[in-house]
């Protein structure tokens, strides 16, 4: 079994709770709430700028041209194609430019954006990439699963979002991290795979989190 398969095993109850989430499934059967949607779009285009800061620091702790090739490419697509989708949505459901870069990020966005900063800043490309890769990878599975449900693709609010994270482009991100961890966990001694999967079940935890803050429409308190 190779390390992320074994990281991708022990997430799996959160992951399965992200996948069965009434925000994910109502992306996939079209009744979502808009109003939580365009919750959503606005915090996570705040979560993809902080994300998109975390990409452009694995290409200063990688250590040849072409992970950091790699990584620049991953930032290059999240900044224009992957912002893009939330731009053009916002654009869409009425939502100016000026509100979308004003959003204040909930607590929940916020929290997961500053761990994954934190787990990058502690130095090593392996933490990086395990503080990521559910963004990426999690995505990806949800996309493929909503895309086979009839009508998802199609669908006249939902459908442009189910193409982005189920197509080839977007997928390729998280196979890339994945090749790229899987690469550096050889070399990792087993307390320091451990604090790997620690970080890795984190993220997926906040994944669970940030449908949830979406579909509750969660924002501070006070
Ligand atoms: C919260 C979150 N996690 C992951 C992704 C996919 N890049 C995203 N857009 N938003």
């Amino acid at each position: 079994m190779t390390f992320t398969e074994r990281i991708r095993q022990s997430a799996d109850s959160i992951w399965e709770k992200s996948h069965q989430h009434p925000f994910v499934q109502g992306i996939g059967n079209g009744t979502l709430d808009i109003e939580a949607f365009k919750f959503y779009m606005c915090q996570d285009y705040k979560y993809l700028i902080e994300y998109s800061k975390v990409i452009a620091m694995g290409t200063v702790l990688a250590k040849d041209l072409d992970t950091m090739s790699g990584f620049a490419k991953s930032l290059d697509e999240t900044l224009n194609f992957e912002m893009d989708l939330h731009r053009q949505y916002a654009e869409r459901l009425g939502i100016s430019k000026e509100a979308l870069e004003a959003t204040v990020p909930g607590p929940v966005t916020l929290a997961y954006s500053s761990n994954m900063l934190a787990e990058a800043q502690k130095g090593s490309l392996a933490s990086l990439i395990a503080a990521i890769l559910p963004c990426a990878w999690s995505y990806y599975e949800i996309g493929l699963e909503l895309a086979k449900k009839p009508g998802a693709l199609e669908h006249e609010q939902y459908g442009e979002w189910v193409k982005m994270y189920s197509s080839d482009e977007f997928g390729s991100i998280g196979k890339w991290l994945i090749e790229k961890l899987d690469e550096l966990a050889k070399g990792c001694t087993e307390a320091e795979l451990d604090d790997l999967e620690a970080i890795f079940l984190n993220t997926s935890r906040y994944e669970y989190m940030f449908w949830d803050m979406a579909y509750n429409r969660e924002s501070w308190p006070v």
